[in-house]
């Protein structure tokens, strides 16, 4: 579970984020929904502690981000950016890698490995260099990076961004087995497909708030609107910096 409370951060002369007071569920594919510059990068970043709040509460399964951020941490996997994989390395090793850093033992962290491997139905690519991998292999590499420590929360920023549909379908796989094995997943987005498609909670925000949450059945009733893009103009006030 991952729970912000009233974040305030400044960066330069930009009030990054400005109250930000959302709830993201284990179970539940989350996605946080705003146009260019609405904070949800920030968000993200203070959430894995690269930032510091300048005010509020960052809580990762009760855990204070700011208080203890190693414990934080070890239950929230950051997705990341697919295209940036050591080439060198088979996704075995970089698994095993990955799990060392976040504190396992050579012998956990082999086995830890060797079940992502197997999770994500990875093992025809498992003793292959990465060098030369398609975008939906690497992209099964970095999901299954974020997760061989065994997190209860994943974290993506804009996930999908640059990847052909292909990738795109096996990411939307791989988050939805995510939900059903009880994960929390939260990630951001401004394309309203995929936010539609995956999420069963929306956090609507714009500069630095959140505007509304629900589900995207929901955020359509209240707004009045029949399907979520519409909704989310209706809410943002301008369709200005939205993909659709
Ligand atoms: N390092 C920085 N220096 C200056 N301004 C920054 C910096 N990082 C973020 N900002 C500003 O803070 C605001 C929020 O940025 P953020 O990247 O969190 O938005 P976002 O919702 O992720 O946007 P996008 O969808 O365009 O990626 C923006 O106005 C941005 O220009």
């Amino acid at each position: 579970m991952i729970k912000v409370t009233d974040l305030y951060k400044k960066i330069g002369e930009v009030q990054a984020l400005n109250g930000l007071s959302f709830q993201a569920e284990n179970g539940t594919i989350t996605g946080l929904l705003g146009p260019n510059g609405a904070g949800k990068t920030t968000c993200l970043r203070t959430l894995f502690g690269l930032l510091k709040a300048d005010r509020g509460q960052a809580e990762i399964d009760g855990l204070d981000i700011a208080r203890q951020p190693l414990q934080a941490r070890k239950q929230l996997g950051l997705f990341p950016d697919p295209f940036g994989l050591y080439e060198r390395l088979t996704p075995r090793e970089y698994l095993e890698f990955f799990a060392g850093i976040n504190g396992m033992a050579t012998a956990d962290a082999r086995q830890a490995a060797a079940k992502v491997l197997q999770v994500l139905q990875m093992d025809d690519i498992a003793d292959r260099r990465c060098q030369g991998f398609s975008q939906g292999q690497r992209m099964k590499v970095a999901l299954a990076q974020s997760i061989v420590h065994q997190p209860t929360n994943i974290v993506l920023d804009e996930p999908t961004r640059g990847l052909d549909v292909m990738s795109t379908r096996v990411l939307r796989e791989l988050l939805l087995r995510l939900k059903q094995q009880g994960h929390c997943v939260l990630f951001s987005s401004h394309v309203m497909q995929e936010v539609a498609a995956l999420c069963d909670q929306v956090v609507v925000m714009a500069k630095g708030r959140v505007l509304a949450q629900g589900t995207p059945a929901e955020l359509c009733a209240s707004t009045g609107k029949n399907n979520l893009e519409e909704a989310f103009i209706a809410l943002i006030g301008t369709d200005e910096g939205i993909a659709a």
